[in-house]
């Protein structure tokens, strides 16, 4: 369960605050859309909850713990343990293949996957790849790749960040139905910034980053 109480975020020399007053919660099983203009704070928001940025006030809390009064030692432990990471760019390592990119997270933290790679690749339709290097594969098979490596240690919350904005619209319907379903099979909440109409419409809840705050739309 995520709850995000009353944050607020405001840059070093900036005049004015990002955002103030941000409230929301999610349960386990639970999908989260959340659009906005560019430079409205979503990625920003996104990094705080992952505990890469630091709130100004207010507090997040996932699997009974403060993330917003831990060290930046234990937020990497913390993240590493929780919470699986896609992005728009992927993310991924060139030099090693499908497989080992995958199994980075469960390497991280020293300890055996969570879950098979060979059930993910076969969820995500990519059984074929197991062994291919990152750098022959498109767009879209990357981008199974970085869903597998974030759910490979069962994360209770999985953070995307527009995770389908490098790929053509029918290639990131497909991904986008991947990511949702997988997250609602393992019951893990799941958080998506996106730009994308079709991808949002796939969310228990879509609101938006407006003026500050966020809103329902
Ligand atoms: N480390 C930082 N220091 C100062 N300002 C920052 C920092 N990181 C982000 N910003 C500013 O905060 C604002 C919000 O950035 P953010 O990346 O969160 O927006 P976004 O809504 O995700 O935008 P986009 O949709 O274009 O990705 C921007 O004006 C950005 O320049």
């Amino acid at each position: 369960m995520l709850r995000v109480e009353r944050v607020s975020k405001q840059f070093d020399h900036s005049p004015t605050p990002l955002f103030s007053d941000i409230n929301l919660s999610l349960g386990k099983g639970q999908s989260l859309a959340i659009m906005g203009a560019s430079g409205s704070g979503k990625s920003t928001l996104l990094n705080m909850i992952a505990g890469l940025s630091t709130c100004s006030s207010g507090r997040i809390f996932l699997a009974d713990q403060t993330i917003s009064i831990m060290s930046e030692d234990k937020r990497d432990s913390f993240r590493a343990e929780h919470i699986g990471m896609v992005f728009q760019q992927f993310n991924l390592i060139d030099c090693l293949c499908v497989e080992d990119n995958i199994l980075l997270p469960a390497r991280y933290l020293g300890i055996p996957p969570r879950r098979s790679v060979d059930e993910l690749l076969a969820a995500l339709g990519i059984t074929t790849l197991k062994r291919a290097s990152i750098d022959k594969l498109s767009g879209g098979e990357q981008q199974r790749v970085a869903i597998a490596r974030a759910l490979i240690h069962s994360p209770s919350l999985i953070l995307a960040d527009e995770p389908t904005g490098n790929l053509d619209e029918n290639t990131s319907n497909k991904v986008a139905d991947l990511l949702f379903a997988l997250a609602k099979e393992t019951s893990a909440s799941l958080l998506v910034v996106t730009h994308a109409p079709d991808v949002a419409k796939l969310a228990d809840e879509t609101r938006m980053i407006y003026q500050g705050s966020l809103q329902p739309i």
